[in-house]
């Protein structure tokens, strides 16, 4: 009897030690999820006071073959501060007198990587926006600069759409997808599941094609027109009839699309570049989280966009069907950067309508988003003016 009632006694110490032990975990629990909420409030404080709108310049290195006429590279980097950069240029005019006139341009931005930075060494800057898209804000990434500035080779970087991430030149849009994935896996011990949804639209010609569509013969029939629609919870979204957005579940599915999509970019040859991508290429990737602890939800969208080369008409040469690609070019890329200055004058009228590709993206810039602009640059003396063109366009928009 007496041991029967040591063992009840020891019993009811024992559930209460668990008792006491599962509270203190759903205490705990309730603490990462409210460090959580925390993190996410103070990250987007960080974001917002680095800038709702960046631009960050990127010198690409000389390239085998490119020569600057023994000449110094036309550029110079602050050794003192990443955020400045000069570009200087030398005429001699033999006018009798030989005369050397030079020319110096001191521009200054969010930060400036010089031709040693490493892809790793840019997404450390990206993967804070990254974080951004996941806690349900929408980002805009776009890479800005003449034909063969790099643009394509900071958005993607060498492509191997196998190794994906994992590969020393891989681009932001892989590595983009890495973070995503691993950041959205390590969430879920907080309570979040994510649906993630992937597009990769082409704007050429200020008409939008669709880079997963596979089906030629549907393609060519397909119109492709850009809504503004409603969701049920009274939330505004940009959505493009016939498109399609695949949902994801993996890295591995991603890459597979990447792959269809590169085939399928439209590509022209002009005078500066044999084959110029002549078309704006927006990757899309919405991130609808849910919290089925907190009954937390947020949306995100994450758009990495390749510009269009920016030259100027008339140093491409540009005639013909190739001076109307050139004209919308323009056109779209002006009016971006009246959409940006608009925003950050806090303009009552924003001239989204004015593009296809500002209308695209009309939910991603302005609000609450965030938006960085790479200006890609080359440092060969060739492209100098194209070079200065270029750090203009993007100091009207810093
Ligand atoms: N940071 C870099 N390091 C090494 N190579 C680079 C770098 N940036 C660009 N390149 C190389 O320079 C060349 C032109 O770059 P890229 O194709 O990215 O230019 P682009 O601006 O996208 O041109 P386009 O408008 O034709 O698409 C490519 O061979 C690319 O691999």
């Amino acid at each position: 009897m007496e041991e029967c009632g040591r063992l009840t006694q020891t019993v009811e110490k024992l559930n209460n030690e668990i008792h006491n032990h599962l509270k203190t975990i759903d205490e705990r629990d309730a603490e990462i999820r409210e460090n959580e909420a925390i993190r996410r409030k103070l990250h987007n404080e960080v974001q917002e006071l680095k800038g709702n709108i960046r631009v960050y310049c990127r010198v690409r290195p000389l390239l085998k073959g490119e020569d600057n006429q023994d000449c110094d590279l036309p550029i110079t980097f602050d050794s003192n501060c990443d955020k400045n950069i000069q570009i200087h240029h030398s005429n001699t005019n033999d006018d009798g007198c030989r005369r050397t006139t030079s020319e110096k341009y001191d521009f200054t931005f969010d930060k400036v990587f010089n031709p040693t930075s490493a892809q790793e060494d840019i997404f450390l800057e990206i993967s804070q926006l990254v974080q951004s898209a996941l806690d349900g804000y929408n980002v805009c990434i776009f890479a800005y600069g003449q034909t063969g500035s790099g643009k394509t080779y900071t958005m993607e970087g060498c492509v191997d759409h196998n190794s994906g991430s994992n590969n020393a030149r891989a681009g932001m849009i892989p590595r983009t997808v890495n973070q995503i994935f691993t950041s959205a896996s390590a969430l879920s011990s907080k309570g979040w599941k994510y649906d993630i949804e992937a597009s990769f639209l082409e704007i050429y010609n200020e008409t939008v094609r669709d880079l997963l569509e596979d089906n030629h013969k549907k393609k060519e029939n397909i119109k492709y027109e850009i809504k503004l629609t409603k969701s049920s919870n009274g939330v505004n979204h940009v959505a493009v009839t016939n498109a399609k957005i695949v949902k994801v579940e993996s890295e591995r599915q991603v890459y597979d699309l990447l792959k269809v999509a590169s085939r399928h970019r439209a590509t022209a040859a002009t005078k500066c570049n044999e084959y110029s991508s002549r078309s704006h290429s927006v990757f899309r990737l919405n991130l609808i989280g849910s919290n089925s602890l907190t009954g937390q939800n947020c949306e995100g969208t994450l758009n990495l966009v390749d510009l269009a080369g920016s030259e100027r008409i008339n140093v491409s040469g540009a005639t013909g069907d190739r001076l109307n690609e050139a004209k919308n070019i323009n056109k779209s890329l002006s009016t971006l950067s009246k959409v940006i200055l608009s925003l950050a004058n806090k303009d009552s009228h924003i001239p989204y309508r004015n593009s296809k590709l500002t209308y695209l993206l009309q939910n991603s810039l302005g609000g609450n988003s965030k938006t960085l602009m790479f200006v890609n640059i080359s440092p060969s003396i060739h492209c100098f003016h194209e070079s200065l063109s270029s750090l203009r366009f993007a100091t009207k928009v810093s």
